[in-house]
């Protein structure tokens, strides 16, 4: 069976990656409107309506109309955007979160795709709030650092034509886009504070999570976080070696899998949880082509860079 998929947003940075995975694979037919009608109401109207999956990758605005526009009740719909990531009739697309999630999103006929910083975060964290190491109540702090293409466009012109920029912090209002689905993901009752920073590279990010503890919790945060990513295909757990530093580097290539690790203090009482990924592979485009997987009955990995 070919199942036929419109990317509204085809032209852009996790469109044109989606695409990229895409190619090849004869499970799936792509629909394409050429460039001139990619904006064309009519004709997105008709590409939304006619295909078997959609998946927006579109700034939160155009994902919200384009849902509204989509009137076929057999359309499934794949969104990258911030959007609808804690809206109601919603499925969160972090198969990661548990088996139940997985199941949830074979089923949803609406997921949404998790933000990069995000995806990072909640791998880190929700483990350890569910295993009861870090408490529902507790205050987190979540510093964070991206390549330049998390900015989509805009922000990959920016970068490219100016040279200069060494380290950029932003957030500064301290109300980033990210932080509902990250207390809501991780079942936090505060929000997280969020530090978010881009660096000179094209792709690639660290999201780190550092916490304290009273006593030496080192050891069980590690095991519960080894534990929950047992198996997975994607994402792996790994405790500190003898490494004094972590790069990102320009040369990076585009992976889905994501990193976690686990550097503790000689005590054990301090802990920096760190996850690595690429926010266009596991950050994105590659995690749309998971739950698309998912979402069709394949292989979860088939099409990934892994
Ligand atoms: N980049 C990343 O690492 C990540 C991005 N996302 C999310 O994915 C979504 C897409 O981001 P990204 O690909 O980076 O952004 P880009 O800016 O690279 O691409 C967005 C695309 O949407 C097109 N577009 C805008 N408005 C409309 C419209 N009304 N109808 C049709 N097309 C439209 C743009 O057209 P034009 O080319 O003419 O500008 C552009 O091609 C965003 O919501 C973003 O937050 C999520 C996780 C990570
Ligand atoms: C570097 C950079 O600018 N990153 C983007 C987030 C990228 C992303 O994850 O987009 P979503 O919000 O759709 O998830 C930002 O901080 O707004």
């Amino acid at each position: 069976m070919i199942r036929t998929v419109f990317i509204d947003g085809a032209a852009g940075t996790t469109g044109l990656e989606i695409a990229e995975r895409l190619a090849g694979r004869n499970e799936f037919s792509l629909v394409a409107l050429p460039d001139a009608e990619r904006k064309d109401a009519a004709r997105r109207a008709e590409a939304l309506n006619g295909a078997d999956f959609v998946i927006l990758c579109l700034p939160d605005a155009a994902a919200i109309e384009a849902v509204t526009m989509v009137t076929n009740p057999a359309v499934r719909i794949i969104d990258a955007s911030t959007a609808h990531r804690v809206a109601p009739g919603w499925t969160y697309g972090f198969p990661e979160l548990g088996a139940a999630q997985r199941d949830a999103i074979e089923r949803s006929k609406r997921v949404s795709n998790p933000g990069c910083y995000p995806t990072g975060f909640l791998a880190l964290v929700a483990p350890l709030v569910a295993a009861g190491i870090v408490a529902r109540d507790a205050r987190l702090s979540v510093n964070a650092v991206s390549g330049y293409s998390g900015g989509g466009k805009e922000l990959i012109a920016r970068f490219e034509a100016d040279e200069d920029i060494g380290f950029r912090s932003y957030g500064l209002n301290l109300a980033h886009k990210h932080v509902p689905e990250m207390t809501h993901g991780a079942g936090l009752v505060h929000p997280p504070l969020f530090a978010p920073a881009v660096v000179p590279v094209y792709r690639g990010m660290l999201v780190e999570v550092p916490l304290s503890f009273d006593a030496q919790t080192a050891d069980a945060a590690f095991d519960a976080l080894a534990a929950h990513f047992d198996g997975s295909p994607l994402v792996s757990v790994s405790r500190a070696g003898d490494e004094s530093e972590l790069l990102l580097r320009k040369s990076d290539e585009a992976t889905d899998r994501m990193e976690l690790m686990l550097y503790a203090s000689p005590d054990g009482t301090q802990i920096r949880l760190v996850a690595r990924l690429d926010n266009l592979g596991k950050g994105a485009s590659g995690a749309c082509v998971q739950n698309l997987n998912i979402m069709a009955g394949l292989p979860e990995t088939a099409g990934l860079r892994i």
